[in-house]
């Protein structure tokens, strides 16, 4: 949970050569790093700029003369910083530099790069590299800074599967402008599962724990109750166990389409990367965001233990809400998103609805009201009511703005709050239809029958946490909150009775959980006694402490 060293080796170097690398560059290096010969990560970020990639300082500059690229970081801020497994793990990096040719700056470029010595492990001449020291958790990474100083690669390692410079140093471009960034994309594509496991995890001890736990009454007179009859406690866990399946199942899909994109890159098609880019970037914002939440309600619930890391809760925050950092920062993601349903806007308002993509296509569709009570179907249609509103707004105070004369930035600017919102929202459909589709096709009747409940509480937990945007022009009525309403809190109590096996169904083991309060066998009491008996504090019953600071203080006659 803590992380791995060798993590960024799998999640992020050896993707970035399956996909950036030539197939003649991999018969070098692809099998060395799969067999871990070699130990790569993948070094973008740098002191001065991250989210901005267009202004990464560090370059790497053509020598047609030697037939090498030349990095370089001529400041402070052009230093790598954050790459995981960089400051001490690795021997190699994917790095990404400005590419420079015959003076052309011809922008991002992914190369590999052999940080240190492989018999030594020595950083090697030009190269300055180190640990970046600690931080809020991921503390077994090592996330690292490195500096060139005029350190020359030869032109092979530009990774080349898609642009090229030949030894003359011309410069044969990439069939899309955004096709280095594909490492990026993998990540955010399998960003949603792996979230939605931090969730199920942090849930897992949540829902165990309120099973074990009892306090206070429901109805005077009868034994105290397990914290989970509660409907508060129901309410606060059991849609973050919605969220996580509904998590897992969108994931399952952008994974399928990120795959596809390889191949479909693969052969010259790249019409599916600007649908992924801004599929991924929106789903990613959203789902790090409701996962953190969603796991502090978890600690939350339960109670003083779970401020205790012998929960083991806090550990999985920490390490699930970088996700809202890292793969792009959730705001700057949404906005990318918002690009997107702009550009959709545009084309409708154009007469070319026509031409928009599947996933957009409902921007252009109003519906007059929906009657909940058909199910699902009409909830779907709400919440691409309440996309749709959002996304002409944002996108009609932009172009408004845009009109009466603001540059496109500072217009864009003006209204990036709503446009994030727009965002969210589209993210949240999709979230929901995947959801849908997934369960639909559920073949085990009464697997479905479980999950069918967990989507209709889905559906009623989101339409009412969206409400405000369905009242504002009277979509939908206070009554039809009230029905959505009382669905809430029926399949909440509806849920009680297979809330620990869909928790079990996870399979987390008590070795992965790391947790006392998650337990699979329950003891929890005994076992928090002996995990705060096991406290470096208690190894003597008297502390150093004791006669070095509290006696001279407890003596003193002052
Ligand atoms: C996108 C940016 C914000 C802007 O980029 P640019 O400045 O280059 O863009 P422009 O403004 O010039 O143009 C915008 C234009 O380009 C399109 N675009 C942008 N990106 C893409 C893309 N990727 N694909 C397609 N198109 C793209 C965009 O749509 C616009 O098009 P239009 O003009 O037509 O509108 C960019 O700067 C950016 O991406 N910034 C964010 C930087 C970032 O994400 N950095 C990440 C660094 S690496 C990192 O953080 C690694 C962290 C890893 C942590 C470890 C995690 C471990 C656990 C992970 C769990 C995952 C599990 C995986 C498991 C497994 O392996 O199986
Ligand atoms: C745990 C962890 C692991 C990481 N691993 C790696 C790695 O392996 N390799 C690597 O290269 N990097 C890595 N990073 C770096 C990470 O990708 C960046 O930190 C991330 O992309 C955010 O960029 P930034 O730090 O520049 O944030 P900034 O852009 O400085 O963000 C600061 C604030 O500015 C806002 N902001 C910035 N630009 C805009 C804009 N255009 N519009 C509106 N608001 C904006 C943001 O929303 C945010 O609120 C890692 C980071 C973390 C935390």
């Amino acid at each position: 949970m803590e992380g791995h060293p060798l993590a960024l080796h799998d999640v992020m170097f050896i993707p970035a050569l399956v996909a950036q690398a030539s197939d003649e560059q991999n018969k070098k290096w692809l099998r060395r790093a799969q067999r871990r010969e070699i130990v790569g990560c993948y070094a973008q970020t740098e002191l001065g700029h991250g989210s901005n990639l267009r202004k990464l300082e560090t370059t790497a500059t053509y020598d047609v003369s030697t037939q090498e690229f030349v990095l370089h970081t001529p400041q402070i801020t052009s230093l790598k910083w954050w790459p995981g497994g960089l400051g001490k793990s690795s021997n190699y990096a994917v790095v990404v530099a400005n590419m420079i040719v015959k003076e052309k700056h011809l922008g991002p470029h992914s190369f590999l790069v052999q940080l240190r010595d492989e018999i030594t492990h020595q950083s090697l001449k030009g190269i300055t590299v180190g640990d970046i020291g600690p931080k809020l958790s991921f503390n077994a990474i090592d996330n690292g800074f490195l500096g060139f100083d005029n350190y020359r690669i030869p032109r092979t390692n530009l990774l080349m599967r898609h642009s090229r410079v030949e030894p003359d140093g011309t410069y044969v471009k990439p069939p899309h402008a955004k096709i280095n960034y594909s490492a990026m994309v993998r990540v955010r594509s399998h960003m949603a599962t792996g979230q939605g496991n931090f969730l199920a995890q942090a849930l897992t001890i949540a829902v165990r724990y309120s099973t074990v736990r009892r306090q206070g009454f429901i109805e005077s007179g009868e034994q105290e109750v397990k914290v989970l009859d509660y409907q508060t406690q129901q309410h606060r866990l059991f849609p973050s166990i919605a969220k996580a399946y509904a998590f897992t199942f969108a994931g399952y899909e952008t994974i399928r389409l990120y795959e596809q994109l390889l191949k479909e890159v693969d052969t010259g098609n790249v019409s599916l990367m600007a649908d992924l880019h801004a599929l991924t970037s929106g789903l990613k914002s959203v789902v790090t965001h409701q996962t953190a939440q969603g796991i502090e309600q978890a600690r939350m619930a339960c109670g003083g233990h779970g401020y205790s890391q012998a929960s083991y809760i806090s550990e999985i925050f920490g390490v699930a809400v970088g996700g809202c950092t890292y793969e792009g920062e959730n705001m700057v993601m949404l906005l990318q998103l918002a690009r997107y349903l702009v550009k959709s806007v545009e084309q409708i308002k154009a007469g070319e609805s026509g031409k928009l993509g599947p996933l957009v296509a409902y921007l252009a569709v109003k519906v007059d009201g929906v009657d909940l009570e058909k199910g699902v179907e009409e909830y779907m249609k709400a919440f691409q009511h309440v996309s749709r509103l959002q996304t002409w707004k944002a996108s009609e105070k932009f172009l408004k703005l845009l009109k009466s004369g603001e540059k496109r930035e500072v217009a864009w600017n003006k209204s990036s709050v709503e446009l994030t919102r727009a965002s969210r929202l589209h993210t949240r459909l999709y979230i929901a239809e995947t959801f849908k589709r997934s369960v639909q096709e559920v073949a085990d009747p009464r697997l479905k029958e479980v999950l069918t409940d967990l989507l209709h509480l889905h559906v009623n937990y989101e339409l009412l946490d969206m409400a405000t945007y369905a009242l504002e022009d009277g979509f939908l009525s206070s009554s039809q909150l009230d029905y959505v309403r009382d669905q809430l809190y029926f399949y909440l109590a509806k849920i009680r009775p297979n809330a620990v096996s869909l928790v079990d169904s996870w399979e987390f083991s008590d070795m992965q959980l790391r947790s006392v309060l998650g337990r699979r066998d329950g003891n929890v009491y005994e076992n928090l006694v002996a995990w705060a008996k096991a406290s470096p504090l208690n190894k003597t019953d008297v502390l150093p402490s004791v006669e070095k600071y509290l006696k001279p203080m407890m003596n003193s006659k002052l």
